[in-house]
This record gives C-alpha cells, sequence and structure tokens, in this order.
C-alpha cells in the first residue's frame, strides 16, 4: 500500500514539531527517516499510524483519504524501540495477541491462529521457541518477535520507530540484514525511523532526511550521498569538512585556493562554503606539477591509524583552517607522514553552496553551485 502526506504541520501548544511536510512512499518500498533526535520523525510515524492528529493536512494510503480515521481502522503494524512484549505470556501468545483479542465474528479459529503463529515463527526464525517467555530470550530475539506480533494482523504496512535501537552493534547488523531479506519476501511498505545514517543507507531504497520539522530532502542512498541537498543533509551524512570562503566575479575564493564557476549573480560578492568528504582529500609531498590543480600546503596535528584507513588531522597554512584526511593504509606508508609534518593538499569533489536569507522565508536557502576546477 502507498503512503500519501500531504502539508502536514503539527503543534505540541507552541512548539511546531512538524511544517508543512509533504511525502509519498510508494507501495513496496523500504523508506528510511533518518534525522537528528528532535527532528520529528516518531511524530511523523505517529500521525501516519493515527496515534495523533495533524492540525493541517492530509495523510492518503493508496490514493484514499485516512487522516480523519481511527488508528484500528488504518490496519497499521506498529514495532517501537523498546519491544513492548507481554511479559507474562509466552511467545505463542505474545504473537497472538492481536488475533485473539478480535471480536469473535472476526476473530479465526484456534487452530487457524495457531497455524498463523507458527508460520510466523519460522519466518522470524524463531521456530521452537514459542513457550519460552519474553525475558529468556535476547534482546535480538525479542524484537524479531515483536515484527512477528506485528505482522500477525496482517497490517497494510508497517511502521517501525528505531527498531533496533537498543541493541549492540553486531546484533544490529544481523537484524538489518534480516528485515532485508524479510522484506523482499514479504513486499511490504516498510517506514522506519533511525538516527543512524549507516542503517539508513544500508537497509532504505529511499531515505527521507528531516532536521526541525521539516524534510531536508528525499532521495536513494546514493543521492543523499552524492548529491545532498543542502548544508544539513551533507553534514549529516558521515564526516565532512567545511571551508568558508567568498564567491564574486565568477570565482570562489577558499584561502590561497581559487575556483572557477558558473555562479550567474557575477557582481555581488557572497559568503560560500565549501564542503569536502576527508576521502576526497589528496595528500602529496609535493605541490602538483600542473598548476591550474589548486593546493594549499597543512601542517599534520594527529595520525589516526583505523584498520585499513588511517586518518590525518590537519591544519591549512593559508587559513588556519583545521581539516580531515582519510587514506588507505598503503598510501599513509607510501608517504612516510609524520606528525608536525607539512602536505600539500588538493581538494577534489569539492560542493558548494551559497547562502541566501530572502525576506519572505524564515529558513536560508541554499544555492549548490556547479565548480569547474
Ligand atoms: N507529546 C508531546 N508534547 C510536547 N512536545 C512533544 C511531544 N511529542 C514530541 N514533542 C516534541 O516534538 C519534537 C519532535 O519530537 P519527535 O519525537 O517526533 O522527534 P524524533 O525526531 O523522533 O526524535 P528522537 O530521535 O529523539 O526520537 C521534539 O522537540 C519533542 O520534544
Amino acid at each position: 500500500m502507498s503512503i500519501e502526506v500531504e502539508n502536514i504541520s503539527k503543534s505540541y501548544k507552541s512548539f511546531t514539531a512538524l511544517k508543512n511536510v509533504s511525502l509519498q512512499i510508494p507501495e513496496g518500498e523500504l523508506v528510511a527517516l533518518l534525522g537528528p533526535s528532535g527532528s520529528g520523525k516518531t511524530t511523523l510515524l505517529r500521525l501516519i499510524a493515527g496515534l495523533e492528529q495533524p492540525e493541517e493536512g492530509r495523510i492518503l494510503f493508496n490514493g484514499e483519504d485516512n487522516t480523519n480515521r481511527d488508528v484500528r481502522e488504518r490496519r497499521v503494524g506498529f514495532v517501537f524501540q523498546h519491544y513492548a512484549l507481554f511479559r507474562h505470556m509466552n511467545i505463542f501468545d505474545n504473537i497472538a495477541f492481536g488475533l485473539t483479542v478480535r471480536t469473535r465474528k472476526t476473530r479465526p479459529s484456534k487452530e487457524e491462529i495457531k497455524e498463523k503463529v507458527h508460520s510466523l515463527l519460522k519466518l522470524v526464525q524463531l521456530e521452537g521457541l514459542a513457550h519460552r517467555y519474553p525475558s529468556q530470550l535476547s534482546g535480538g530475539q525479542r524484537q524479531r518477535v515483536a515484527l512477528a506480533r506485528a505482522l500477525a494482523v496482517e497490517p497494510k504496512f508497517l511502521l517501525l520507530d528505531e527498531p533496533f535501537g537498543a541493541l549492540d552493534t553486531k546484533v544490529r547488523q544481523e537484524l538489518r540484514r534480516w528485515l532485508r531479506h524479510l522484506h523482499g519476501k514479504l513486499g511490504l511498505t516498510i517506514l522506519f525511523v533511525t538516527h543512524d545514517q549507516e542503517e539508513a543507507m544500508e537497509l532504505a531504497d529511499q531515505v527521507v532526511v528531516m532536521n526541525e520539522g521539516r524534510v531536508e530532502q528525499v532521495g536513494s542512498p546514493e543521492e543523499i550521498y552524492h548529491h545532498p541537498a543542502n548544508p544539513f543533509v551533507y553534514s549529516f551524512l558521515g564526516r565532512v569538512n567545511l571551508f568558508r570562503g567568498r564567491v564574486h566575479n565568477g570565482k570562489i575564493k577558499l584561502g590561497e585556493a581559487e575556483f572557477e564557476t558558473e555562479w550567474e549573480n557575477k557582481a555581488v560578492e557572497l559568503p560560500a562554503v565549501g564542503y569536502m568528504r576527508p576521502h576526497d582529500v589528496e595528500v602529496s609531498l609535493h605541490a602538483p606539477l600542473d598548476t591550474a590543480i589548486q593546493s594549499v600546503q597543512a601542517q599534520i596535528s594527529r595520525i589516526s591509524l583505523l584498520g585499513p584507513i588511517v586518518r590525518l588531522d590537519l591544519k591549512r597554512l593559508d587559513t588556519n583552517e583545521v581539516f580531515e584526511a582519510e587514506m588507505s593504509r598503503q598510501r599513509f606508508l607510501e608517504l612516510a607522514l609524520v606528525e608536525q609534518g607539512i602536505v600539500h593538499v588538493t581538494f577534489n569533489n569539492l560542493s558548494f553552496y551559497v547562502e541566501e536569507q530572502p525576506s519572505v522565508t524564515p529558513a536560508p536557502t541554499f544555492i549548490p553551485l556547479q565548480v569547474s576546477v
């Protein structure tokens, strides 16, 4: 089932948790809501489930308006971070719960329930544990029971709120792989909340990046990582270096480094910000022979050996800005780098943004600049 969120706003007293949010989730997709704490992810999930009502906007399932429908009518499967399994019930009864509480008319027979629970236990790979109690399971197993319980009522789609948040890294990784597999098998629309960018990138077909109650960007993991819409998305997805400078007369100047741009507003001088991933910083012992290639000098303040990768903390000699570079261990050994040493760095894949503050909209808009190096 597809989900459509149209111009939703939600406030708690004077605090606006969601500001005019619109979103389209196609049927069968695995979509991540990614954003920092307090960005409105859970609020959006609760509105879609029908646990809260928006002040403005509509929520459509397969094109049908569900905004005023009751939570039960929406038939949504829900799993939260703190797996709220019933402690006094065994696993079988926990999974069967949603079916056994149905009215007599709609309740399946005992035999049907038994069959259903066993097929779900098989699906979540917990056959043989039907008679255990939640306290006798590991965190990862409990979370799979919670998923089985959500699936028992044959929901139209699944909403997962930080489903693996409370678990350790290894179990999280296993569950991620398992959820991806389950999604492939069932073809169900799944919307899950996470603040872990790696989890979103690894699992989702589409990632919705949220910040301060707004949607900043929607795209595939590839799109949002390589073509971030604005500095927030750029910074939120992994480590990043930031350089401040100015754009003027078709040139961006960041300290001694200068880059050509197609910026139309040539006569006006504006502040520009350059962003770059640490692995795009090229470190050499000498300046490039080709003078058209922009490079600056920097001092190595710290070297961190991180298994196959080496990270350098650097300080630019022209601007004193500090930044990071990452390289393979092999390249590091070839260059024989030492702390306090001076190196030449070339900036690859720099993304520039010019910030505009129009008087009408309160939020700044960022114009990505095309650059020719
Ligand atoms: N019932 C409520 N009453 C008042 N404020 C609320 C309520 N629920 C949420 N908020 C506020 O709305 C904002 C968004 O909360 P929400 O739980 O949606 O964020 P989130 O992105 O899911 O954060 P987290 O990752 O920490 O769970 C927060 O600032 C929160 O304090």
